[in-house]
């Protein structure tokens, strides 16, 4: 992981009327670090991702992409260099599985060939077999393949930092587990940035190198697990007791063998 910082945000701030969405947060993201953002419904996670690629603007404080202050990027170009995968998988129902891959490359222009050759190696990037899946609507998808084309899509333009926003969430748990490994294996393997919300403290453990938790628009706590673990928060150390509890319950639920 490299010293440089993909994403700062400096005392961030965000409110819808009186709410104060995301209220003051600094958090340093480098680049190549896989930041997973954990914290219940209504803390702010989703706001706080989206001020990164301006489909929500801050009103106080200064949030950096590489370096630059989004303020004086343009939304579009911006977009364009940050990947977001969406919970729903976010695909345009009426386009196949490759012209929803290559929608980017399109708008940038690029000519069909280079865009047919780059969506049959996201394609194969996200593990879905080609022939059978380029020119298949999303709705005939499962939600994991739904999901697999959402992350190929996000990745059209070979951007360096991917935002996804609770990306499995919707998913099975062996699907889910799946998933998540084979997206954490390509995140090393491209050297992407990664900022993943999740409400899962479990799965935020198993895939990221840090973990922020968010409540009342506030990050709580930053670091990684062990370093959660020493936070005087109650709320910080009530989300990290979960996973172990459940390991507990499973254990005394289940043969150790795993011969089940
Ligand atoms: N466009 C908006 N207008 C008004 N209030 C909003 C808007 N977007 C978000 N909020 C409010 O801001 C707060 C934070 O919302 P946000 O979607 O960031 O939370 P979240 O942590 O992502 O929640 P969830 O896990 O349920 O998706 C919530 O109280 C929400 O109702």
């Amino acid at each position: 992981m490299s010293s440089k910082l993909a994403i700062s945000y400096q005392t961030a701030t965000k409110s819808f009327g009186s709410l104060r969405a995301v209220d003051d947060v600094s958090l340093d993201i480098a680049e190549g670090e896989f930041l997973a953002v954990v914290g219940g419904s209504g803390s702010g996670k989703t706001t706080l991702l989206r001020l990164a690629n301006r489909l929500i603007e801050a009103d106080g404080g200064t949030i950096t992409v590489e370096g630059e202050d989004v303020r004086n990027v343009d939304p579009v170009a911006l977009r364009r260099r940050i990947g977001y995968v969406f919970q729903s998988g976010g695909l345009f129902p009426h386009l196949s599985v490759g012209d929803n891959i290559g929608i980017t490359p399109k708008l940038l222009g690029e000519p069909a060939t280079t865009i047919a050759t780059r969506v049959d190696e996201l394609l194969e990037l996200v593990q879905l077999d080609r022939a059978s899946h380029r020119d298949r609507l999303p709705e005939t998808l499962s939600g994991g393949q739904r999901q697999r084309v959402g992350v190929a899509r996000a990745l059209a333009a070979k951007p360096r930092i991917v935002l996804m926003d609770e990306p499995f969430g919707a998913l099975d748990p062996l699907t889910r587990d799946t998933l998540g490994d084979d997206y954490r294996t390509l995140h090393r393997r491209l050297g992407l940035t990664t900022v993943m919300i999740t409400h899962d403290m479990t799965e935020a453990i198993l895939l990221a190198d840090r973990i922020a938790v968010m409540r009342g628009g506030k990050v709580l706590a930053q670091g990684t697990p062990a370093e959660l673990s020493r936070s005087c928060d109650a709320y910080v150390l009530e989300l990290l007791r979960t996973p172990r509890r459940q390991v507990e319950r499973l254990n005394a639920l289940l043969p150790q063998s795993g011969a089940a």
